[in-house]
């Protein structure tokens, strides 16, 4: 669905029956609880700008993989666009206020408390993104690009227990013994079975007891000796089963056994480590474990990201840095401004790598590969993690691995994860809100995340779903950051059970109790599609996943999907098998528009090739983990 067939429907004829009430105590507003930084319902905000797929065929960065236009969140995440056109977009505030509450056009301009929203924490669509040096020079710190951002993001909690907090494995956890492996590539070192195998120290391994982990997940099974034997990495892993500490536990583990420690007398910091994530909210929940791992030990993990003041960023950094986990937009920024050294630079971690390669961020990792003082590939260790991997952005990985990389799959490469039970709806566009009211009345208070297609339809729906009487907040890329991080503490502590919220959501989020996510619009890959439900069934849990599959938008989507419900063995709908054989294109090769998933290592020539299950036995005699990827 176009975002001008969803304005037609719910914007114009409706207008008047949706002006947004804000009611303060159902929908989650900014940080003091006073700021709701609404879009006005105007077409031209609509747009979420050039699609990365536009700016990804002009930049020939790579070859034709699918994008829709609401993947300009993840470039908004980097809040580099400094442009006088973005300034010369602000917009009055909108309505006024209800019970002190701030209600505030987009641009935020509104409101002194509301706080003005920035250049630099605004919106960076397609082409208009800069480069880093661009970025650098103009950049967070510009001085002529107008206010500056001046959110502090709150510390993060000193006391043990909240450092540990953790959620229950569930019961599921023991199944992943039966998910076969496979890794490819020569001389890959075994799998380890247990953690005491991975020889750790002390003071690590408390810190795996204190999280609540006493049996390894298979990613961390294969991955764990892999790095800590100096190779390089690309695993791919279905959502929420541990990828994280599949590549912090190693490197620390390095990291301790030399002796790094942190200094805040050094005059330039150099990481040990760099960790690059798509979204900020991600990279903050990445620095978390790592903070959490690296507690009592005297290895210091620092975060950055846009939205934020830069001036704390490089606060941080001085105080001593050896883990630095970082968004690309920000990392460039603090390169730039030759804030920190990269010289020592022994591990670069790409998580979500697909995308951190894909469109919108290759061309800044192709940069931060080659600033000055990055060892080259062969003089450190890079490591890329996801639960997909499309074929043609393994390729691109090439540039950045060393050629004898290691190729870890658990279970099938961008497969569904199993514990989540998916349903697909057919619903027209018409019906796709009654629809959802009902669900969600159905579900009562457990958490739940919608996904919708553009920022401004989150905003309209979390503002209908208000209406409702149904406590809602939202996350995208058009809120200031300190509101997306109350929405997203809101969600987390479940004083608003729905969170609806834009693809900016959709990887790598790991928060309790999600039991539902609710596809209110289907994203435009299939890939997405995985990322966005794996928000649920995490660890072992069970959760649901419901989508609105609406056959003037989606069809293409129904071939991929139909593989994707078939592999978790999951129940097809026969309507959908049926546009999805009236779709079906012989000899579609798996790069257009939704299509399925990349199924294997695409490197043809390796040798040294083993299937696994993860108790460690070879099972040469079993069916690969990774279906041929043609439909029929
Ligand atoms: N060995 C383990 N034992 C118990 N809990 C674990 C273990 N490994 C990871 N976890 C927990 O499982 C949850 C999911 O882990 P993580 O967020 O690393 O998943 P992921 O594979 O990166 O998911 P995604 O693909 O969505 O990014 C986290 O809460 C993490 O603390």
């Amino acid at each position: 669905m176009g975002d001008e067939d969803w304005e037609a429907e719910i914007i114009k004829p409706h207008m008047s029956s949706y002006v947004p009430v804000f009611e303060k105590d159902r929908y989650s507003s900014g940080a003091n609880g006073d700021t709701f930084n609404r879009t006005p319902a105007s077409s031209s905000e609509m747009d979420d700008g050039p699609s990365r797929r536009d700016h990804f065929m002009r930049s020939g960065f790579a070859s034709g993989r699918s994008m829709g236009n609401r993947d300009s969140e993840y470039e908004q995440d980097e809040g580099t666009q400094r442009t006088g056109g973005l300034f010369g977009s602000r917009r009055p505030a909108l309505s006024g206020t209800g019970n002190g509450d701030t209600y505030q056009s987009r641009s935020g301009s509104g409101s002194g408390r509301g706080g003005y929203k920035g250049l630099n924490e605004e919106v960076v669509t397609g082409s208009r993104k800069n480069s880093w040096k661009s970025d650098a020079e103009g950049g967070e710190s510009g001085d002529t690009q107008g206010p500056k951002v001046t959110y502090i993001p709150p510390p993060p909690p000193e006391d043990e227990d909240s450092i540990f907090a953790h959620y229950q494995t569930g019961i599921n956890f023991d199944k992943y013994d039966t998910i076969l492996v496979e890794v490819s590539g020569h001389d890959a070192p075994p799998a380890i079975l247990t953690f005491e195998e991975a020889n750790l120290c002390q003071t690590l391994n408390n810190n795996i007891a204190k999280a609540g982990y006493t049996k390894l997940t298979p990613v961390q099974k294969y991955s764990i000796p892999i790095i800590l034997a100096g190779r390089d990495l690309m695993a791919c892993a279905q959502t929420g089963s541990g990828k994280t500490a599949a590549f912090l536990l190693p490197i620390l583990a390095h990291l301790m056994r030399v002796g790094i420690t942190a200094s805040r007398f050094k005059e330039l910091q150099e990481p040990e480590c760099i960790i690059v994530a798509p979204t900020r909210e991600l990279i903050n929940q990445i620095y978390l474990e790592a903070r959490k791992f690296s507690f009592g030990t005297c290895v210091r993990a620092v975060v950055i990201y846009g939205g934020t003041q830069l001036g704390h960023s490089i606060r941080q950094i001085v105080q001593g840095c050896n883990i630095l986990c970082a968004t690309p937009g920000r990392l460039m920024d603090i390169i730039g401004k030759e804030k920190i050294g990269l010289k020592q630079v022994k591990y670069l971690v790409l998580d979500e790598a697909d995308r951190m390669l894909d469109m919108g961020f290759g061309p800044e990792m192709k940069k931060l590969i080659s600033c000055p003082g990055m060892p080259s590939k062969e003089q450190r260790q890079t490591l890329m993690f996801s639960a997909t991997f499309p074929e043609e952005i393994q390729r691109l990985a090439g540039e950045f691995l060393k050629s004898n990389y290691l190729f870890v799959a658990v279970g099938q490469v961008g497969g569904a994860c199993r514990d989540v039970q998916q349903t697909i709806l057919q619903v027209g566009q018409y019906s796709k809100r009654e629809k959802l009211v009902e669900i969600l009345q159905n579900i009562g208070d457990e958490r739940t995340m919608v996904f919708v297609e553009t920022k401004k339809k989150a905003d309209f729906i979390a503002t209908f779903l208000c209406q409702e009487k149904i406590s809602t907040t939202s996350i995208h890329g058009d809120r200031e950051q300190r509101e997306r991080e109350q929405a997203l503490g809101d969600f987390r502590c479940g004083k608003c059970p729905v969170l609806v919220a834009t693809s900016v959501a959709a990887r790598g989020l790991d928060i309790e109790n999600v039991q539902h996510v609710i596809n209110f619009d289907l994203p435009s890959t299939i890939d997405e599609y995985v990322h966005r439900i794996g928000r649920t069934g995490r660890c072992g849990n069970t959760g649901r996943a419901i989508s609105f599959f609406d056959p003037e938008s989606d069809s293409h989507l129904a071939q991929p999907l139909v593989k994707v419900l078939s592999d978790a063995q999951q129940d097809v709908p026969a309507w959908l098998e049926e546009i999805a054989f009236s779709t079906y294109v012989p000899g579609f090769s798996g790069n257009a528009r939704g299509n399925v998933f990349a199924s294997v290592d695409t490197r043809k020539n390796y040798q040294g090739k083993s299937t696994l299950n993860t108790a460690g036995f070879s099972s040469s005699q079993a069916p690969s983990p990774v279906d041929d990827e043609s439909w029929d």
